[in-house]
């Protein structure tokens, strides 16, 4: 692309995706561009394609359609190239149980066939602060410790580009932060990181976001930039009767959204529709009152619109 070559270029560039199982699309003319160093978030519901996406941007599954490249090198063309340049956390990723941290490190070194092993199980140990623990077996590491030697096991080539499945899935909170902190840290050095989360306050930490439903991209942006394209309007709902009210309000008007947010609910509408007179009568046991929508409620509101709701 002119202008846009070398370290310019977006580590990730690539226009209508798509890849059919059994028939049936599952990533739909899906265009992403990921510009490099940045954190870019990949948001979606269960099933809506993330990880097929993000197995094609690595080169480990063809797409039917669509062009694009990944750290400059053509998708379909250079798969190979672009697998050794790209570090690929799936889901369920695979630690020997009973083997240490630094011999899981070293197997993978292995299997890379890196010529000087020892220093890169070093550096990696080194870099995701594993040191103390480097001898212990990878079976008795707690949920947190056992993503950062996963996140270790993806760093030992040093790729530029990381593509990161639901990394933190299950992980509680403290370690999720440090697991954050530590990928912000090395997009700090350059690289580039693409990560599908469900959790709200991970996307929140994203310098970007894609947010995709049935295989399409709905949104793309900054935090900021999603929220405000969305163009929802939210008001809270409180008091002792909101459930009922909230309840109400879907029944008579399933335009309306109402998501629970603790003992308050956030009502919002796609269609910009005014609020039904009877939320606001005088005299009823709640407040309804306007507050600016979060991440959470664009990305419902966007998702129900990606499913025709
Ligand atoms: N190899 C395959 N053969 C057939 N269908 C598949 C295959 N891989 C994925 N699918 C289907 O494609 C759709 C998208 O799946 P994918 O795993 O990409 O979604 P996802 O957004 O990553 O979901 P999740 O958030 O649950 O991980 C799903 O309906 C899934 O069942």
């Amino acid at each position: 692309m002119a202008g846009q070559s070398g370290a310019d270029a977006p580590a990730i560039q690539v226009t209508g995706l798509v890849k059919r199982f059994g028939g049936r699309a599952v990533v739909d003319r899906l265009d992403i561009a990921v510009p490099r160093g940045r954190i870019c978030g990949f948001l979606g519901p269960n099933g809506s394609g993330k990880t097929t996406t993000l197995r094609m941007l690595c080169g480990l599954l063809e797409p039917d359609e669509g062009s694009g490249t990944c750290l400059g090198l053509d998708i379909r063309r250079d798969a190979r190239a672009i697998r050794r340049r790209v570090g690929y956390m799936t889901q369920r990723f695979g630690l020997y149980e009973d083997l240490s941290i630094a011999e899981n490190l070293d197997f993978v070194a292995r299997a890379w066939g890196l010529r000087q092993r020892r220093r890169a199980v070093d550096a990696a140990v080194e870099r995701l602060g594993l040191a103390q623990r480097r001898d212990q077996l990878a079976g008795t590491l707690s949920g947190g410790w056992k993503q950062r030697l996963a996140l270790a096991a993806c760093l030992l080539h040093e790729p530029e580009l990381l593509l990161l499945d639901e990394p933190t899935a299950g992980v509680d909170p403290q370690a999720r932060r440090e697991f954050w902190q530590q990928l912000h840290e090395l997009s700090a050095q350059g690289l580039t990181v693409l990560v599908s989360t469900h959790y709200m306050d991970e996307a929140e930490r994203c310098h970007r976001l894609a947010c995709i439903a049935l295989g399409r991209l709905l949104a793309e942006g900054t935090v900021d930039e999603v929220i405000a394209q969305a163009r929802l309007r939210t008001w809270v709902l409180r008091g002792p009767d909101a459930a009922r009210a909230a309840q109400r309000l879907q029944q008579e008007a399933p335009g309306w959204m109402a998501v629970p947010f603790g003992s308050t609910f956030h009502l919002s509408s796609d269609d910009g529709d005014a609020l039904p007179p009877w939320l606001r009568a005088p005299g009823v046991p709640w407040t309804v009152e306007p507050a600016a929508p979060g991440l959470e409620d664009v990305f419902i509101a966007l998702t129900r619109r990606g499913h025709g709701a």
